[in-house]
């Protein structure tokens, strides 16, 4: 490398100081991806300078074998990882390797424990890239240049990763990006033939790119001169042909696993993938893979999402999000289409009637594989439902066409089994329905123990009757989009009138008709009392151990999508509840007994109070309840 000019020093982004030092402190032991990373790196810039050469072949500059040199120098401790890819300018150098430019770095950052174990697997879903260099080596250089520009707008980088990095403009003769790490002391055994051979072909066997090195002369030959030619020559030590584009009877479970860390950059593994070639109209190849883990920026709606697209072979752009929907935006892969046109650009895949075909195909792919594993890998699918459960919930209302395919796939707690660890799915809901029960009750609550011990479920428990229990915040804006299953309405047991169908026998029914009656004169009372807090008072059928419950009107909001729509600060409209009593309850014969007509009303209200907090509710006036209460105790002890 010629003289340096503009030499200046620059100090890395608080974010990258940070990761750095995590980095070199927590994924020791996980040490050896480095060269995966790199390499991964260097198969990009390949690919996005094959990409921009379809428009500008002078990009190549006479030179359109592209591969990857690995290279080693047992002396000077260091390994040498060069590509002839796209290069980088000084401004791409400043902005990729100096900051981080993921959005939520900072939030993500900010989880971090310090407990090792914990940081490693989080670190692993952020993903680390070029920095992972750090981990071996105590000083990096990267010499680069874009592709077409001047010789001698090459760029010299170079950081101890200790806070900051120095960057010069150097001339380079070849296009691409060299990439020069010093080992560290202890860390020396990287810079050898065999193991880095070994790591070429464990992780990066099955990119499209040839990773090549030098042949190493055979062991105790080394005066001999014909060694000594054998070592100037080349070969490829990887197989360098693309996963996808193999027969899947060829590829292990191995190679499949490395190909997703590859494409995903997780350092977790995948759960399960899928790998079809479809020909016909629509000719393409996909590899879809449902991860692990969730990523630590599944929650952010900006965050880069989708397959990496390549057609007829060419890797076309990263993140293609038009190929799945934003509930299945944690499957990563690889889409190549036949279809589209080499001069896509994302205008314009935006506008293509293949992408459409294409997403609806591959939305089925996913739903289907996911519908295999349920079936096949309970445990697995468990796994999966943890991880990403919660946003296959946004998928009801996203996607009409596949309603049933995805309502197959929610599992929820039920009180078939009493313990929030195993749950259901609704065809094995409605295969014990009951006979004569026509709908599939659930309940929302804000957790587990809320939902399980509601006065609503004493009825539904008394006959045996199964209900979910839903107690994530998206279930009930999901059930406003769910209307049946297998010909069978959902019900909230907490909404308007309760109908079990004919799990009522005649005789109950006649019954409730005369508790009614008999309790005429005490609904009245409490209508009277309770006026200003509920819409209607009647006597319930479905308690059996509690005196008291409120019930919703069947179309008002429920407790959880209010709270949803007061966070997102829209108004809701107030509604008041029905006040339901059970009068075969002692407290409740016991009111209708009390003479003393404000002692009545502060009884109701005490009640009516309680009847809020078992259902999870929040008192509008808390103070009040515990002040009437305390009274009727003080009375009561005396
Ligand atoms: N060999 C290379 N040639 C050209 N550009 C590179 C090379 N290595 C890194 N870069 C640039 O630096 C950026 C940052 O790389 P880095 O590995 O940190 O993150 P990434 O590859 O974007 O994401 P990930 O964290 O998923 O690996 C890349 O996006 C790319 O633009």
């Amino acid at each position: 490398m010629s003289t340096e000019t503009q030499k200046e020093t620059l100090g890395f982004q608080t974010e990258v100081k940070q990761l750095l030092n995590l980095m070199i402190h927590s994924l020791y032991s996980n040490k050896e991806i480095f060269l995966r990373e790199l390499i991964s790196n260097a198969s990009d810039a390949a690919e996005k300078l094959r990409f921009e050469a379809l428009s500008n072949g002078e990009l190549y500059e006479n030179d359109g074998d592209l591969k990857i040199h690995v290279k080693y120098d047992e002396t000077a401790k260091t390994v040498t990882i060069e590509d002839n890819g796209i290069g980088m300018s000084r401004d791409d150098v400043v902005d990729h390797l100096g900051t981080i430019a993921k959005s939520g770095t900072a939030n993500f950052l900010s989880q971090l424990t310090g407990d090792k174990a914990k940081d490693n697997q989080l670190i692993g879903q952020f993903g680390v890239g070029f920095y992972s260099a750090f981990i071996v080596a105590n000083q990096v250089d990267v010499y680069t240049r874009r592709a077409g520009a001047d010789v001698a707008e090459g760029v010299h980088w170079s950081s101890k990763g200790e806070g900051e990095f120095t960057i010069a403009t150097v001339e380079k003769a070849g296009r691409g990006t060299q990439i020069v790490l010093h080992l560290k002391d202890g860390e020396e055994e990287f810079a050898n033939g065999q193991r880095l051979r070994t790591l070429v072909r464990k992780y990066s066997d099955h990119i499209s790119m040839p990773v090549v090195m030098q042949k190493e002369a055979p062991l105790g030959s080394e005066d001999d001169e014909e060694a000594q030619a054998v070592v100037e020559e080349e070969e490829t030590v990887n197989s360098a042909t693309a996963l996808w584009t193999r027969n899947k009877g060829d590829i292990s479970d191995e190679e499949y696993g490395e190909f997703y860390k590859h494409i995903s950059h997780d350092f977790g593994d995948a759960l399960t993938w899928g790998h079809n070639r479809v020909e016909g109209n629509l000719e393409y190849t996909s590899l879809l893979y449902v991860p692990e883990n969730a990523p630590y920026d599944l929650w952010n709606r900006e965050a880069p999402r989708g397959l990496k697209l390549y057609i007829q072979r060419v890797f076309i752009m990263d993140q293609a999000d038009q190929f799945l929907p934003l509930y299945l935006r944690f499957i990563k892969g690889v889409v190549d289409s036949n279809n589209l046109s080499l001069n896509v650009s994302r205008e314009i895949l935006q506008q293509d009637p293949s992408v459409d075909k294409l997403r609806s195909a591959l939305t089925k792919r996913v739903l289907d594989m996911l519908t295999k594993l349920g079936k096949n890998d309970p445990e697995k699918y468990r796994k999966f439902w943890n991880a990403f459960g919660s946003v296959i919930k946004e998928g009801p209302a996203e996607d009409y066409t596949n309603r049933d395919k995805i309502t197959k796939l929610l599992r929820f707690a039920s009180t078939h089994e009493d313990n929030p660890d195993t749950l259901v799915s609704l065809e094995e809901y409605v295969s014990r329905m009951q006979e004569g029960q026509e709908k599939i009750y659930y309940i929302t609550a804000e957790n587990y123990n809320t939902a399980k011990n509601s006065p609503h479920l004493e009825i539904f428990r008394k006959k045996g009757i199964e209900v979910l229990l839903m107690t994530e915040r998206v279930d009930e804006w999901m059930m406003s989009h769910l209307f049946d299953f297998d010909g069978k309405s959902f019900q909230d047991v907490t909404k308007g009138e309760l109908e079990l169908g004919d799990a009522d026998s005649e005789e109950e029914k006649k019954a409730q008709e005369e508790a009614a009656k008999e309790a005429e004169s005490l609904v009245e009372r409490l209508k009277e009392r309770l006026e200003e807090r509920v819409s209607e008072v009647r006597v319930t059928h479905r308690l059996t151990d509690s005196p008291a419950c409120l019930v919703l009107n069947a179309y008002d909001m429920g407790a959880q999508m209010r709270q949803i729509m007061e966070a997102a600060g829209q108004a809701v409209p107030s509604s008041k509840p029905i006040f339901e009593i059970n009068p075969e309850h002692p407290l409740i014969a016991k009111l209708d007994q009390e003479p003393d007509e404000d002692r009545f009303g502060e009884l109701a209200q005490i009640i009516f109070d309680q009847a809020d907090l078992a259902a999870g509710g929040r008192l509008e006036d808390p103070a009040a309840y515990v002040a009437r209460l305390n009274k009727l105790l003080l009375e009561l002890s005396q």
